[in-house]
């Protein structure tokens, strides 16, 4: 497995371009099944996640080919309504085709997602939805087997704002008959990403961003051309990574909208930051600031996806800060890791007390997940002396080229395989 080696003390400087989300595109990629066309896709991130998304298809039957960033999907070809075994297990994501090829065939297979280094993602909310709009499920020997003779519009009230259910029930009632209504619907900016792709096809949704969607069944799909948000948790991961090194950067293609609940925090913790249209500036001061509380919540909250990143910044940063992690059950492997790099932090269920020490000291650690893994580089970045982060292809499935990018900020760091 690959690892990157880190060279620590380096000051990042510089300007760098963030990719397309990650979480964007990969329900967008899911939604190619759903209109039997063509579907261009600008600034698709290379990372593993979508490629193996792009296995998937082609599994299914999907023509796929890249050119430059641009992804381009014909789905007029799609011969199977079997999502591949293998694949699913690799990406836990992938049950978002749960939704894109039930609205096609009226049918799917696909295997049970498992458990995760986040601990238990049940998909509890997103079977129940679609009993709701009619589909039949069987589970058996790991396996979800659902048919539909039709899929019928519903009002569907989810008990927890779950980001893969909100799109897996858009994806399903797009082709539905009637209208959808979904209350208590994930607001994230990738769901609105999501609902500006379909209605290209020329779907009927309505009230993404807010609580309250409406999908309203259409016939049929046609041919699209759509450009992918950028990578909210990239820029933050960029931003985070600047700052940890007392450094000075700019991003461009961002949304700062999007990123109000990390730039806020890395306000309180000192850091100077201009936002322009797509752009973003960050000076970090000479000494980071403890915050009284980071809490991990769904959108606009503080992102889970970037609770890994900001521990790492507390680190070194004076005072004493208290992390929640209210999304997922089970998300600071991290913090053992970064203890091994002399941090000073206490895990009580599900938070956790980062005391800020004077510096960090470079050794050898684990990334066991891709947030957790994008932390243990940044910690490498300030270390004192060479830190190896193992297990590279977590990181790689979220991030692309992060040993290139962070090279063009000044970072002394490399990929080994
Ligand atoms: C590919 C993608 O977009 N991944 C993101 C998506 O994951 P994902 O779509 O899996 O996240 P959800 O919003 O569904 O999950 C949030 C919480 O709800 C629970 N839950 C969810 C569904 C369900 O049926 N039952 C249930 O109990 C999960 O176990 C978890 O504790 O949103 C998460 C929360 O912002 C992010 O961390 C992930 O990066
Ligand atoms: C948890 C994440 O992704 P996924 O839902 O794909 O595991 C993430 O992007 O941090």
């Amino acid at each position: 497995m690959g690892k990157f080696y880190i060279d620590g003390g380096k000051r990042l400087e510089g300007t760098l371009r963030v990719q397309g989300g990650k979480n964007a595109v990969l329900p967008i990629l899911a939604a190619t099944v759903l209109n039997g066309n063509i579907s261009y896709i600008h600034d698709c991130p290379q990372i593993l996640d979508v490629l193996t998304m792009i296995s998937i298809l082609e599994r299914i039957g999907c023509n796929v080919k890249w050119e430059g960033k641009t992804l381009i999907v014909d789905s007029s070809t799609v011969s199977s309504y079997e999502v591949p075994e293998d694949l699913v297990r690799e990406m836990r994501s992938s049950i978002i085709l749960l939704g894109s090829v039930l609205g096609r065939y009226k049918r799917v297979i696909i295997s049970y997602p498992g458990g995760c280094p986040l601990g238990p993602r049940p998909i509890d909310l997103h079977l129940k939805a679609l009993r709701q709009l009619g589909v039949q499920i069987k589970e058996e020997r790991g396996f979800i087997i659902c048919e539909a003779s039709k899929l019928t519009g519903a009002k569907i009230h989810l008990d927890f704002p779950s980001v893969g259910a909100t799109e897996n029930i858009m994806l399903a009632a797009s082709l539905a008959e009637g209208t959808t209504v979904i209350y208590n619907a994930a607001k994230e900016p990738e769901i609105k990403d999501l609902q500006d792709f379909l209605n290209g096809m020329g779907a009927k949704i309505s009230g993404a961003s807010t609580d309250v969607i409406y999908i309203e069944g259409v016939k049929t799909l046609g041919k699209v051309e759509h450009k992918v948000i950028p990578d909210r948790i990239v820029t933050g991961t960029y931003l985070a990574a600047a700052a940890i090194t007392g450094g000075e950067i700019e991003l461009t293609n961002v949304e700062p909208n999007h990123i109000q609940a990390i730039t806020s925090k890395l306000r309180e913790i000192g850091c100077t930051l201009i936002e322009k249209e797509n752009n973003i500036y960050l000076k970090a001061p000479k000494q980071l600031r403890s915050v009284d509380i980071v809490r991990t919540q769904p959108y606009p909250g503080f992102p889970t996806d970037m609770q890994a990143q900001m521990m790492a910044l507390l680190t070194i940063a004076s005072g004493t800060s208290i992390i929640t992690e209210t999304v997922f059950e089970s998300r600071f492997k991290h913090a053992e890791e970064l203890m091994r790099m002399g941090a000073d932090i206490t895990i009580e269920g599900r938070t956790a007390i980062v005391k800020g020490v004077n510096e960090l000291t470079g050794t050898a650690v684990h990334a066991k997940d891709l947030r957790g893994g994008a932390a243990l580089i940044m910690a490498g970045l300030v270390a004192q002396g060479s830190t190896v982060v193992e297990g590279a292809k977590h990181i790689e499935r979220g991030y692309e080229e992060i040993d290139k990018n962070l090279q063009l900020l000044g970072a002394s760091i490399r990929k080994i395989n």
